[in-house]
């Protein structure tokens, strides 16, 4: 177990550790010495010296890297928060085994391993709305089931999620982590209509309604408005920190895990990568307050870890350029007047 108790993922959020500046001075250093403009490979020269200091390598290197889905089921559904039923979660984890998903085929097309993680689906978190999704010990052990996914010989790690539902859950970390109004967090997941967005904000407004009185720290909200893949990806982002692991994390349902934590510590971000900006509506709104710029853009709106394993792709890219390319002075090419 790596969060032995509440107060022990409280202080490893409290206290997390830095990059390796000299990997990075050293990573920009080369940057400088490759036969380009400077500058002109733009933000592949962020990810390379990023990459840099978290591996504490001024020439990193991608090999062992994992993609890590969490699946969990949500009390609130009954509500008709989702266009899917509930049962789409199991049904889609066994499709995840089958190596049916979209997740399978980006996650081989990008080199990674996947790992897939079903967390008590036959028993749903509590309604939020009337009690608090888990109780201590669920949190602790969805926080811990995260932590187990990050082997510590990773170079990299991706997380993403199955969870019908959990758009409306993410919506109300959100607004329990960040405030403004619960209409700014909420938008269609699977492709609600008008009424199912009526839906969700009334839910999300009593959730918020509900738990007002309680702890605000990250492990309450988490427990509070959460669901069990969405404490286990806090749990993967706050361990794979522990290990200076670099993480991408996928769209609006991966982010809003971290929204909690960021709450706290506006650090926990600083080994994260936006892998993309999804298409449901808050997404733009929750990177900006985790201080997060994404890597792509595509109008995707899927989940399940998509657009990070999509993103490896353009990070793997720029360590190829980082490591292969020739320097001025390898390449006898004359440098800048
Ligand atoms: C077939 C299918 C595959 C999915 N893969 C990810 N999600 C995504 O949709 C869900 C969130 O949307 P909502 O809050 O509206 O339920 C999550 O499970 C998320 O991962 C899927 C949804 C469906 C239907
Ligand atoms: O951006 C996401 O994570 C997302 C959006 C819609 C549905 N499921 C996930």
């Amino acid at each position: 177990m790596i969060f032995a108790s509440p107060a022990d993922f409280r202080v490893a959020l409290a206290d997390l550790c830095v990059p390796d500046e000299g990997a990075i001075a050293a990573a920009r250093a080369r940057q400088a010495e490759l036969t380009k403009p400077a500058g002109s490979l733009g933000r592949l020269e962020d990810l390379a010296v990023f990459i840099a200091g978290w591996q504490g390598d001024p020439r990193p290197r991608i090999g062992r890297a994992r993609t890590a889905i969490f699946a969990g089921n949500h009390g609130m559904t009954v509500h008709g928060v989702s266009a899917f039923p509930a049962s789409v979660t199991v049904q889609m984890v066994a499709n995840f085994e089958a190596g049916g998903a979209a997740i399978n085929a980006l996650s081989g097309a990008a080199g990674l391993e996947l790992e897939v993680i079903a967390l008590d689906l036959d028993t749903p978190t509590a309604d939020f709305t009337i009690a608090p999704a888990m109780t201590e010990a669920e949190c602790l052990a969805s926080l811990n089931a995260g932590a187990a996914v990050v082997a510590s010989d990773l170079d990299l790690l991706t997380v993403g999620e199955m969870g019908i539902g959990n758009s409306t859950a993410a919506a109300a970390l959100c607004l329990r982590a960040f405030g403004g109004t619960a209409a700014e967090w909420i938008g269609p997941g699977t492709g609600v209509d008008a009424e199912g967005i009526a839906r969700k904000t009334a839910v999300v407004e009593q959730a918020r309604a509900f738990h007002a009185d309680g702890p605000a720290d990250a492990f309450e909200t988490l427990r509070r408005v959460g669901g069990r893949e969405i404490a286990a990806i806090a749990g993967a982002v706050l361990h794979a920190r522990q290990l200076g692991i670099p993480v991408v994390l996928d769209g609006f349902i991966s982010s809003a895990a971290v929204a909690p934590l960021a709450a706290d510590n506006v650090e926990i971000t600083d080994h994260c990568i936006a892998g993309h900006v999804s298409a449901e509506p808050g997404h733009v709104r929750l990177l900006a307050r985790l201080g997060l710029d994404p890597l792509l853009e595509l109008g995707m709106r899927l989940g399940e870890g998509s657009g990070g394993a999509l993103a490896v792709n353009l990070i793997r890219s720029a360590l190829a350029a980082h490591n292969q390319m020739a320097t001025f002075a390898e390449a006898q090419v004359a440098a800048k007047l």
